[in-house]
């Protein structure tokens, strides 16, 4: 099944609840929490203690995309604010298996970021233990950049990876995601559409909606 997943690092963070509310209710399956540390990636957004505060706002599932250093240092924090699913990225983990490991402990789903430069065979060894995985199509760290075209090809080979391991395992898109290249994106294999710029600029209803009309002649 097709799932959208809005960034709210796009929305009002004068507004951050209200702004959940509205993609909730417009019918968006995922809410899309970017953390970032200034250290990984070269901006800060927020952590833990937003995320708690607007986790009573939305039963929708919370997937919090960690884009910080050593996230295993964390994981018990991002339970506690009502994570549902926790993504690290495979380039900030000393000891991926262990972090993965530890967030599944936690009773949460895991997933696993890979960045533009990044081969899909860092993934070999842990394909059967991961829920999601995530293939950035920007470079991390900021919402409105260009989608990179060399990630069609990863996922269109992420997919056939699982396919050959009889796995149906997620695979998440975040960065560029619009309404024009949402289509190739979910040919090419994904399920998981991250969208910031292009839900929350403009008509945040008529954007999910939009979305969820092209999912649905897909589907
Ligand atoms: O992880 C991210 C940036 O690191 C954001 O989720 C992503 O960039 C979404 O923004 P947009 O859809 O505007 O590209």
């Amino acid at each position: 099944m097709l799932k959208l997943s809005p960034s709210v690092l796009s929305a009002d963070f004068g507004h951050l609840a209200e702004d959940i509310q509205i993609i909730d209710q417009a019918g968006s399956e995922y809410i899309h929490l970017d953390v970032m540390d200034g250290s990984f990636v070269p901006n800060i957004s927020f952590g833990a203690p937003v995320i708690k505060s607007v986790r009573p706002v939305s039963d929708k599932v919370f997937d919090v995309h960690l884009m910080i250093d050593e996230p295993v240092r964390f994981l018990q924090d991002y339970k506690n604010c009502g994570a549902d699913i926790v993504t690290v990225h495979a380039e900030a983990c000393k000891h991926l298996h262990r972090t993965i490991a530890a967030i599944k402990e936690l009773g949460m789903k895991a997933g696993v970021a890979l960045n533009p430069a990044t081969p899909l065979s860092v993934l070999d060894y842990v394909l059967e233990d991961v829920d999601m995985i995530l293939i950035m199509s920007v470079n991390p760290g900021f919402g409105g950049q260009k989608f990179i075209p060399s990630s069609l090809r990863k996922i269109t080979e992420t997919r056939a990876l699982l396919n050959s391991r009889g796995l149906q395992t997620d695979i998440q898109v975040d960065g560029g995601v619009t309404l024009s290249n949402v289509a190739e994106i979910i040919q090419a294999g994904a399920n998981v559409l991250v969208a910031g710029s292009a839900v929350f600029k403009g008509d945040k209803v008529e954007n999910v909606k939009a979305f969820h009309k092209i999912f649905s002649e897909i589907q």
